[in-house]
């Protein structure tokens, strides 16, 4: 090894890091540079697994880009924190050490943000800093010397506004003017600086280059001293909450009518225009009842997301984290459950995967087993299609009875989730309760720009789900329920044609299972492609009705043919097992690789089949009970 001369020659750069505290912007400002579109949140913790992108600079080279989760030292705490540590280090199986590191801070916390700076500076490598926020630090009046603080840290220093048009100009040009020369790096060091040091270091940089603290708002204090107050808290959560519901439900009207009416529209232009025959069945009954079916949810899904993404880009969460902290303690979650359960009412997934900012294993398995509890917004449509069969368009005092019937299934799931966490608990005999330690970040705005990435994300997804495996889902369900055709001389008296099927088979042998909580032979069948898509169980009814009924109108409105076919017991237990719903085949996949054992995924899977059934059928038997 040669001594080291403080300079040392690292060309060519083909991948910088960005690495920095948790929220300080680094996906916002990988967004910006790759024109990728990852989450970005006003929460600590929104990324948890490194993501690459390109960024493409104006001489024409190609650099790559790591986005990190963040981290608060170069200690690693949690599983998301090691991802960062392996990547900086080089330490991921098959893949290069980045050439240079970015870190970004945070401007209005420099406080806490440089001292991983100065642990990143230890390491010796090429790195670049870049104060973001800068915005905010400006408009906070706070005024920090940035030619002081890249003579003190003996480093390159930006400034950045990562969610502004081109607010990472100056990060630009100085990548490209290291591309041409070698990028200064500090001698590594071995000796380690106690936390101490560090500290005492931070404040003598500080001090001189940022002298005054930033002072933040009044209105902020004011808002907390109401928001986490312990009881007016809890009614801001419960009318927040409530007021999304009621929206997915009076706000989705108008356009779900003129989603439905372009299918009906579609449906009846196939009907004039093409020759009776599969072709046409394939696309009446197949694509415009099945896809078409689950398209006409769009609205409600993208209302629930509107408000996800105004409360994630707010700094509300984690404030209603620590107002839950106390209550999930007591069946033994953590507070930090709060976000990764708070995820999973877009997708289980996503949730599971955000349980890696948990530290603790056994906190974080009570998490990953009662995610899938929270109601997923596959299960939305599934929801809202019966809500609107059997639930009457009423009004009561003013709130309308759908919204509530909603708002109570999303309850029913959020309770059955503290249950299941608190017997958990009894049985792993769980360590005692942790204290949540949690970053409150500011209040913001939400960035228009934010929001509208994030819908158009959403709708993306969506459609992206029902022009792939839904629409797949419903050809291979429409074959499977067209053939084998009925025998040679069979009449529509004699049932239809569909009970000749394969499906119609299927959901006959799957009968035995299922007629005692009431589920009919179409259900039956719709629930099997539901295990690949929970969608497609709205889909398959339609098809599944549409390839049973005369005529070919059941395709628009399978709304009423339920309402008419269905008992209200049987509309009800469908319901109570879609609560538990435990047939995801994909969540189950993602616990396996987050647990690596098959074991808490057949568990998983095995705990919710029994609660959903044992749910569906004393909800059915009740129902039937009280005479509906
Ligand atoms: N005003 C302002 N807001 C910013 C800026 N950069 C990021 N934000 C906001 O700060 C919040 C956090 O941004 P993220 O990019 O998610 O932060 P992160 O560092 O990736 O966070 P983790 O993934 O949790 O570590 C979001 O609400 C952003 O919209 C900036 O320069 N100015
Ligand atoms: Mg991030």
């Amino acid at each position: 090894m040669s001594q080291s001369l403080g300079v040392e020659p690292t060309l060519p750069i083909r991948c910088i890091a960005l690495v920095g505290n948790p929220n300080c912007g680094k996906t916002a400002l990988f967004n910006l540079l790759t024109g990728a579109r990852q989450k970005v949140a006003n929460y600590a913790g929104v990324t948890v697994e490194r993501k690459v992108g390109l960024v493409h600079l104006h001489n024409g080279q190609t650099v790559s880009v790591v986005d990190l989760p963040g981290a608060y030292s170069l200690t690693a705490a949690t599983p998301d924190e090691q991802v960062t540590l392996e990547v900086i280090e080089g330490r991921r199986a098959g893949e290069d050490t980045p050439d240079a590191i970015v870190a970004v801070v945070d401007a209005t916390n420099l406080r806490m943000n440089l001292r991983l700076v100065l642990e990143l500076k230890r390491l010796g490598r090429p790195l670049l800093v870049a104060v973001n926020m800068a915005d905010v630090a400006r408009a906070q009046g706070l005024k920090i010397d940035l030619a002081r603080l890249a003579i003190e840290l003996g480093l390159p220093v930006v400034e950045t506004v990562a969610i502004k048009h081109n607010g990472h100009a100056q990060l630009l040009a100085q990548l490209e003017q290291h591309l041409a020369q070698p990028w200064p790096s500090a001698p590594a060091s071995t000796a380690s600086a106690s936390s101490a040091d560090l500290q005492r270091e931070v404040r003598r940089i500080l001090a001189l280059v940022a002298p005054l603290a930033p002072t933040l708002g009044r209105f902020q204090y004011r808002l907390d001293a109401v928001v986490m107050h312990p009881v007016w808290g809890l009614v801001v959560l419960a009318a927040v909450l409530f007021l999304i519901f009621q929206a997915v439900f009076s706000w989705a009207n108008w356009p779900m009518d003129a989603i439905k009416g372009a299918m009906a529209a579609v449906g009846d232009w196939i009907l004039a225009h093409m020759a009776s025959g599969p072709l046409r069945s394939l696309l009446v009954d197949g694509v415009v009842a099945g896809v078409g079916g689950v398209l006409v949810f769009m609205p409600q899904i993208l209302i629930l997301f509107f408000f996800i993404l105004l409360l994630e880009d707010s700094g509300y969460l984690p404030r209603a984290a620590f107002l839950l902290d106390n209550l999930m303690g007591k069946v033994g979650l953590s507070g930090r459950a709060f976000i990764p359960l708070l995820s999973s009412f877009a997708c289980a997934i996503p949730g599971i995967m955000a349980t890696r900012t948990i530290a603790n294993w056994k906190d974080r398995l009570a998490t990953i087993m009662v995610a899938p509890l929270m109601t997923c917004s596959a299960r939305l449509p599934v929801y809202a299609l019966l809500i609107g069969a059997f639930v009457p368009e009423r009004r009561l005092g003013g709130l309308s009875l759908r919204g509530l019937t909603l708002f109570g299934l999303y309850v029913a799931g959020v309770v059955s989730a503290m249950g299941v966490a608190w017997v958990f608990k009894r049985v792993w005999m769980k360590d005692g309760y942790q204290p949540l330690m949690l970053e409150l970040p500011p209040y913001r705005r939400p960035s228009l720009r934010n929001l509208a990435q994030g819908l158009w994300e959403r709708a993306h997804i969506f459609l992206r789900r029902v022009g792939g495996i839904i629409f797949a889902l419903m050809v291979v369900l429409w074959f499977l329920s067209t053939y084998p055709a009925p025998p040679a001389g069979w009449d529509a008296a004699q049932g239809p044609a569909i009970q000749y099927s394969f499906a119609g088979m299927m959901g006959h042998a799957l009968q035995w299972i299922f007629a005692p909580i009431g589920f009919n032979w179409q259900i039956s069948i719709a629930l099997v492609p539901g295990m690949a898509a929970r969608e497609v169980v709205v889909g398959a009814l339609g098809t599944v009705y549409a390839l049973s009924g005369v005529d070919a109108s059941v395709a628009d409105a399978l709304s009423p043919v339920i309402a008419q076919g269905w008992s209200l017991a049987t509309a009800y237990a469908l319901l109570a097992w879609f609560v538990f719903a435990p047939q995801c085949l994909s969540t189950l996949a993602v616990v396996r690789r987050e647990t690596n054992s098959w074991r808490y995924p057949l568990f998983m899977a095995a705990y919710l089949f029994v609660l959903a059934y044992a749910a569906a059928f004393a909800t059915y038997r009740i129902t039937l009970w009280l005479g509906g």
